[in-house]
């Protein structure tokens, strides 16, 4: 689908219009509902929502997937009535995105609430009957989900998170106002704005040419290995933070870096995972774990990783009782990265 502009641009005294294409006027409506809270309002009309509980998405069981039911406007106003809320509560809820006909998407915590009171007569399993699907942690549901409802109830949980997290001005106390679309806040009193914010996090693939270095953290499944990750301090760019996170974690200096790629990640609060690939200066291997951040790390051979990539069951126990070396699931961007790796594994290029 493609839309003239309805803003002309004047060349050689005559006004043409310009062609848009189809992201490019979908970007633009979201902009428009982002700054303008009748027109968010007015989209929520033909809008479709997806509900939470307590930052928990209701999704329903099909074969081996959760699906994300949709709720249209009038079926949520006639949940709201029968769960005993007032339908003023969908002003509650988040912006986050829309199809490429322009059906926008939002989602609503029933049990969060950032401005009207809770007067929530049923109980969650009686929510779930009447919605026929369950409320399941996101963080066991994610790997079952298909990539786009995977990425809206990530976007829509960190969101659901932030505003429940900043109802209040952090300069005057005061309670601060959600615009429509919930892409911001603002004091009422000094008009300060509060925008949704990440934390960004680089994910680094150390290799030393033939291996490669995962670790796993003592809170990850039994038998997981994941690339070295860790939070960006104040000031530091991203090569700093890359070469410090590996130094601290497993007491090596990097050399070469090479950008891979970037992904939202909703745990445990809202990253930007920035993913990079980055080599040690040969003959420098050795690792002295910092036990107080992971339980272990190792190098890892090609064949090892290879193979490890197409394990499919990687919570079966073995019978001595120890648990496969596996990996991070494909939506995760460790698991891109190693794969990127496997298939490359000279992929780190630039200095650090
Ligand atoms: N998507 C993926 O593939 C993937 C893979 C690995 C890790 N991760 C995520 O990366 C994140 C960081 O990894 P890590 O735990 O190894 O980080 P880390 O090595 O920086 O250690 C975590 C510690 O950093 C400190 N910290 C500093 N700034 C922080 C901030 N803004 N928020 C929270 N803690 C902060 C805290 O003391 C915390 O305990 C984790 O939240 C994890 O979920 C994602
Ligand atoms: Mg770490």
């Amino acid at each position: 689908m493609s839309l003239y502009c309805g803003i002309a641009c004047r060349r050689k005294s005559l006004w043409c219009y310009r062609l848009l294409s189809t992201y490019v006027t979908k970007t633009r409506y979201l902009l428009e509902l982002k700054e303008d809270d009748d027109a968010c309002k007015t989209a929520q009309q033909t809008g479709a929502f997806y509900l939470f509980h307590s930052l928990a998405p209701l999704l329903q069981k099909s074969e081996h997937q959760y699906l994300a039911p949709q709720h249209s406007l009038s079926e949520l106003e006639k949940l709201l009535a029968k769960f005993g809320q007032d339908t003023q509560r969908i002003e509650d809820s988040v912006l986050l995105g829309c199809s490429e006909k322009h059906e926008a998407w939002f989602a609503l915590d029933l049990v969060l609430n950032s401005s009207s009171p809770i007067n929530a007569s049923l109980q969650k399993p009686q929510m779930e009957t009447e919605l026929k699907g369950s409320f399941i942690e996101l963080r066991k549901a994610l790997f079952q989900l298909n990539e786009k409802d995977a990425s809206l109830l990530s976007t829509a949980q960190a969101l659901l998170r932030w505003h429940d997290a900043h109802q209040f001005c952090s300069r005057s106390g005061q309670p601060s106002k959600k615009n429509m679309a919930g892409s911001k806040r603002v004091c009422p009193s000094n008009k300060i704005i509060y925008y949704p914010q990440m934390a960004p996090v680089v994910i680094t693939l150390v290799s030393d040419g033939t291996q490669c270095l995962l670790a796993r953290q003592s809170s990850f499944p039994k038998g997981m290995y994941s690339a070295l990750a860790g939070f960006c301090d104040i000031g530091e760019s991203l090569e700093e933070a890359v070469r410090r996170e590996v130094a601290e974690e497993v007491g090596l200096e990097v050399e070469r870096l090479q950008y891979s790629a970037s992904q939202h990640w909703p745990f445990p609060n809202s990253s930007l995972m920035i993913a990079c690939h980055a080599t040690v200066k040969p003959g420098q291997t050795e690792i002295q774990v910092n036990l107080r951040e992971l339980e272990a790390a190792a190098w890892f051979s090609h064949d090892e990783v290879a193979t490890a990539l197409r394990r499919n069951n990687p919570y079966t126990q073995q019978q001595n009782g120890t648990f496969p070396f596996w990996l991070p699931p494909k939506l995760a961007i460790a698991h891109q990265l190693i794969k990127e790796w496997v298939e490359k594994p000279t992929c780190s290029a630039l200095p650090a």
